[in-house]
């Protein structure tokens, strides 16, 4: 279990982190999103003492991370999958690891393999490709065999293969009972792979629940109409008040600011012939875009839109 109470972090005179409180559970997956900037990796470092907390405290399993007397056993981490020694190969990269921390060789060989490393584990590490890289960095993160893990963007340059080699490691790992804590920007793989999100945003905690209830918090008002008459019914729609119309294929239309009884009732009155009305269901990328609107530091001005519209207050972009 991870526990963040009032955790601060000042870099100058801002608060990069700025009083996180939040848990993290043991036996299931919790996705840590948010916006570039928003703090994601400062709080991973203060998780395992690479950053000191200006404020505020963070534990794992109760104790700080430099209270533990084997941290590597406790905690798994993966923060940034470059920090390898290049001319390194893979496998000497983790005995190297393996040794300082008690670990033994049969332990090295088992993460080779778990991690699908077999093949290349002579090889330079420095040769790696980023997917490669990747799984070097979470076969580290597993040599400890840790009861909690920390994966700042673990899938990160992997294949869909790789991907979903992930995600079925990561469910394996929490139904175990681990504590796992991912963030990924990837918000299709984060709906399929997380069970609890913590979002947040310039540094504060945004939302902190199951992933379903995020998403079922958002307010959709748009309503899938497939019928062969298309053209007609949106013409019709186009003359009611606050209707808009987006035509997603030669039969289909995406109208918000209206209703599925209205829209049915209609095209009843007109005749037209309706094959499927249904309100559309939001995802996750819907519900992040919707937490996280105030709080996107870094936007980037649509083509179309020469002046700018970001809600940014610093006026960064990047
Ligand atoms: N060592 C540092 N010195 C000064 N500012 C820093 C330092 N490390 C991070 N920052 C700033 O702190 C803020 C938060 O950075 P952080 O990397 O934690 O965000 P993030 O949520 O992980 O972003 P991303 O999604 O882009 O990885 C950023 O504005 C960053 O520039």
């Amino acid at each position: 279990m991870i526990e963040a109470n009032g955790l601060t972090k000042r870099y100058g005179s801002r608060n990069v982190v700025d009083g996180m409180s939040f848990t993290v559970q043991p036996g299931k997956i919790t996705g840590f999103l948010g916006p570039n900037g928003a703090g994601k990796s400062t709080t991973m470092r203060m998780v395992v003492g690479l950053d000191r907390p200006t404020g505020g405290t963070v534990t794992v399993n109760g104790r700080r991370y430099a209270q533990h007397r084997a941290p590597l056993a406790e905690v798994g981490v993966l923060l940034d999958a470059k920090a390898v020694h290049g001319g390194r190969s893979a496998r000497e990269h983790l005995v190297a690891l393996a040794t300082t921390h008690g670990i033994g060789r049969r332990r090295v060989d088992e993460v080779v393999e778990l991690t699908g490393l077999t093949s290349v584990a002579r090889v330079r590490a420095g040769k790696f490709s980023l997917g490669m890289g990747q799984r070097l960095g979470i076969a580290a993160a597993l040599l400890g065999d840790p009861q909690t893990l920390i994966l700042d963007e673990p899938v990160n340059g992997l294949d869909p293969e790789g991907v979903l080699w992930v995600r079925t490691l990561l469910r394996g790992l929490a139904a175990e009972g681990r504590t796992v804590f991912l963030s990924s920007h990837l918000m299709s793989e984060m709906a399929l792979t997380a069970d609890h999100l913590i979002v947040v945003g310039r540094g504060q905690v945004i939302a902190d629940a199951p992933v379903d209830e995020i998403v079922s918090r958002v307010r959709t008002s748009t309503v899938r109409v497939r019928t062969p008459d298309a053209a007609r019914l949106a013409a019709l729609l186009s003359r009611e008040a606050g209707v808009e119309l987006a035509s997603t294929g030669a039969d289909l239309l995406d109208v918000t600011g209206s209703t599925a009884p209205a829209i049915a009732t209609l095209a009843a009155g007109a005749g037209i012939v309706l094959y499927e009305l249904a309100p559309v269901q939001a995802s996750l990328e819907d519900a992040y875009m919707q937490l996280t609107e105030h709080a996107v530091e870094y936007r980037a001005t649509p083509p179309d839109a020469p002046t700018a519209t970001s809600t940014s207050t610093s006026g960064a972009h990047r």
